[in-house]
């Protein structure tokens, strides 16, 4: 089990000693950025997860089929023209979007298998179910 980064070490290259001590310098100050924002996706990915839960909880209690694919059609348009604004790769949006959703749906999907079994559509993480590529 991971333990929120507490080990990480943000000097860990395998780019050690094949570079000059003042580009290595360069590469670790950017990727100090790269860390924060790294973690600041993982945090957004989990707010967007806690709400599409309840979202996955209300469709499953009133019937409602889990994916909506007109509501998906005006998300990959916006997304697509605010990646343009922002000089994101649209077809990158695109694709970021799409794996997300994905993988809302199964999360829905499992909500309304467990609320049609009785339960109360508690989430079952991938790591629990066994199905984790961890290494
Ligand atoms: O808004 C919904 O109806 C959702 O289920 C959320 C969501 C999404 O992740 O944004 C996922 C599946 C739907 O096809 C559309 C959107």
């Amino acid at each position: 089990m991971e333990n929120s980064g507490q080990s990480f070490d943000p000097h860990a290259s395998s780019l050690s000693g094949t570079a000059q001590p003042e580009v290595l310098e360069e590469l670790y100050r950017v990727r100090s950025s790269i860390d924060n924002i790294d973690a600041a996706l993982i945090h957004l990915l989990a707010e967007r997860f806690k709400a599409t839960q309840r979202v996955g909880v209300l469709k499953a209690t009133h019937s409602l089929p889990p994916a909506d694919p007109g509501r998906e059609a005006a998300q990959i348009s916006r997304l697509r023209a605010l990646a343009r604004d922002a000089q994101l790769d649209p077809v990158f949006a695109e694709k970021f979007l799409a794996f997300i959703i994905d993988e809302v749906i199964r999360h829905h999907e499992a909500i309304s298998e467990n609320i049609k079994a009785g339960g109360d559509g508690s989430p079952v993480s991938g790591e629990d179910a066994g199905d984790e590529t961890d290494d």
